[in-house]
């Protein structure tokens, strides 16, 4: 009651429940078929919230669109390859444990969330470009319990303002447009890890993506370039290509990581997903 899910995945689970009871022949409550009466005549909101269950018995909230483009952004909702990346993030926690995190692109905020609940990052740094995203990202970090830092660049001069403790990393939501951001702001980040998910969607984001991949790997720290990992779903093996040739041209060495199948979460769709470790 409190974070209502969609009317759409209200009516699917009324119907899939009414649909159990008479698979077994028991009568199903009035109260189930006023409540699917009820739904069929409700009208969509514009946000609807969606839980998904962790390993660990938690869960994660968010507030996300109804609609798959609002706003003139793909950002207000939940890709597959943010699913994905979670699960593997989840799988191989000990790459995030300690670490400071920079997500490129992270919409609805997901896997980040994932990652500050199961993996232990020192601290963690959502971004986006887009305001609605940004303004939606921020919220979906407090409704999850984290508190928000206001800036990592400050905390990097003056550490005697961390406040992080062993449980809960530093978490900061920051605009970060790939087209204008430069090397010194990326670097006050001081990331040890770069990670994005669905960021390959047409040729355009795929040459700025190649561009800040290319500013980050200026930002060193302990003499040494971070890693990223780059999570997509497959859907035009010619943009995936085009991503490939701009990391070769940019000279940006990348391997693929091995797939897995923890399927934790839902997908609503089966679709071929991947993801490119790169070397920066
Ligand atoms: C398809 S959504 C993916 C969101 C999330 N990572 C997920 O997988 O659910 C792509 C995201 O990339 C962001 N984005 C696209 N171009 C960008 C740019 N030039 N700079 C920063 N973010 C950008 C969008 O605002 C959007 O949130």
């Amino acid at each position: 009651m409190k974070h209502p899910p969609s009317v759409k995945y209200a009516w699917s689970f009324l119907s899939e429940l009414i649909r159990k009871h008479e698979a077994i022949h028991t009568e199903p409550l009035d109260e189930l078929y006023e409540a699917l009466a009820e739904v069929l005549t409700a009208e969509e909101p514009t946000q609807c919230h969606r839980s998904y269950l962790l390993p660990s018995g938690d869960s994660i909230t968010l507030s996300e669109s109804t609609a798959i483009i609002s706003h003139g952004t793909t950002g207000l909702v939940t890709w597959n390859a943010a699913l994905y990346l979670a699960e593997w993030a989840m799988e191989n926690p000990a790459g995030f444990a300690h670490r400071t995190v920079l997500e490129l692109g992270s919409g609805a905020g997901l896997t980040g969330l994932a990652i500050c609940k199961m993996c232990r990052p020192r601290a963690y740094i959502f971004s986006d470009c887009h305001s609605h995203v940004l303004e939606q990202l921020q919220g979906n970090v407090l409704l999850n319990g984290l508190s928000l830092e206001p800036n990592v660049a400050t905390l990097a001069q003056h550490p005697e303002h961390d406040t992080a403790d062993a449980e809960s990393p530093r978490v900061t939501v920051a605009w970060v447009d790939w087209d204008v951001v430069t090397v010194p702001q990326l670097a006050a980040f001081q990331p040890d890890i770069i990670i994005a998910a669905d960021v390959l969607y047409c040729p355009e984001t795929v040459l700025s993506l190649v561009g800040v991949l290319q500013k980050l790997s200026a930002c060193q720290k302990d003499q040494r370039a971070p890693d990223a990992y780059v999570a997509f779903t497959i859907r035009n093996p010619e943009t995936c290509q085009l991503f490939t040739t701009e990391l070769g041209r940019a000279g940006i060495p990348w391997e693929e990581v091995p797939r897995h199948d923890q399927k934790l979460f839902p997908y609503e769709e089966h679709s071929e997903m991947a993801i490119l470790k790169l070397m920066l």
